[in-house]
């Protein structure tokens, strides 16, 4: 399968060093979650992957290959200004840029009129693009990056603004896409979707990539956490002797659930907790606590970078 290969991404604005050595890998086949701040890098990537913008150093490969001007033309890419021709029509404009993608007329006219079934604005092809609404202009931007049936998709947030429905064409699209042998990568803010789609994830910040893997991966930490929830408890008074414990901590209290951690795989220190916790009689509940992307992304981009922007706390919310 073909994989695209970020490598190395060196990027300066002036004195602001936008990409720092950015690398990853997307593999053919798999859909690929590019999150970070609001600044980390992740559009500058993209342009560079897509040659919308050069690179001061490194390189992008797909199937081995440089990616040159004509291997460039086999990218479906949603840039995140879009940039469709407000005054054209919607079936005009994907047929135009079908055939710019070396589609013959007729190829293009059937894309065209394929995917704007399939992204619910065929009724729409014979407007201008300019009198639709924001989210339908997306659906068109959506297709103007698959019409020519792309090797590789690059797309710049491309669910924000979104109402559901469209969320969910556009989520089994990338979907069907991956199946079909396709790297799919997006970036996104959204981190409860990109848990939900993506086969991994990579992390950004100040331009590099901090933590990449499947969720799994991201979340096997060296410390378990655990939710304890004894009734009419409320102080967790109930984990006081764990305190002594050398290898038991208490994270925090929030209603009747204690939420403590132990060193990942320490049967010992499980045992400890799930003792103290049935010596009360009032235990009601006891589970391993799951983290999710947020709490992941939280972690990793704010905890480490205490100087980090409001925004990352706001996208873990
Ligand atoms: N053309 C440009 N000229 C100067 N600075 C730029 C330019 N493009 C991007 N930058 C800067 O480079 C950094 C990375 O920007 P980039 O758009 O790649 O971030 P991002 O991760 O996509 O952010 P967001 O989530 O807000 O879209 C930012 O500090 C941005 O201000």
């Amino acid at each position: 399968m073909t994989d695209l290969v970020i490598s190395g991404l060196k990027k300066k604005f002036g004195t602001l060093q936008a990409l720092d050595d950015m690398s990853f890998t997307v593999h053919g086949g798999e859909i690929f979650g590019f999150v970070g701040s609001n600044g980390a890098g992740k559009s500058t990537t993209m342009r560079i992957a897509l040659g919308v913008l050069s690179a001061d150093e490194g390189e992008v490969t797909l199937g081995g290959k440089p990616l040159d001007l004509a291997a460039r033309r086999r990218v479906g890419y949603m840039p995140e200004e879009r940039g469709l021709y407000p005054k054209m029509k919607v079936g005009e404009q994907l047929i135009y840029l079908a055939r710019l993608h070396g589609l013959s007329q007729e190829e293009a006219k059937d894309a065209m009129e394929r995917w704007t079934d399939r992204l619910g604005i065929a009724a729409r092809r014979d407007d201008d693009v300019q009198k639709l609404s924001l989210g339908n202009q997306q659906r068109v931007q959506l297709a103007a990056a698959l019409v020519h049936d792309p090797e590789v998709l690059i797309l710049d947030e491309p669910f924000s603004g979104l109402d559901p429905v469209a969320v969910n064409v556009m989520s089994s699209v990338l979907v069907e896409r991956a199946k079909a042998g396709v790297p799919v990568v997006f970036s996104s803010h959204q981190l409860d979707l990109v848990e939900r789609l993506c086969d991994r994830v990579g992390i950004v910040r100040n331009g590099q990539m901090i933590a990449e893997g499947t969720i799994d991966e991201l979340r096997s930490t060296p410390r378990t956490l655990i939710d304890v929830t004894v009734a009419d408890d409320s102080t967790g008074s109930w984990a006081l002797p764990l305190k002594s414990h050398p290898s038991v901590e208490i994270e925090g209290q929030e209603g009747f659930t204690t939420r403590v951690s132990i060193p990942t795989g320490d049967a010992s220190a499980r045992s400890a907790v799930v003792d103290a916790a049935a010596r009360t009689g009032n235990l009601t509940q006891f589970r391993d606590h799951h983290r999710s992307l947020a709490e992941l992304f939280q972690n990793v981009v704010v905890t480490e970078d205490p100087a980090e922007s409001d925004d990352a706390k706001e996208a873990a919310k």
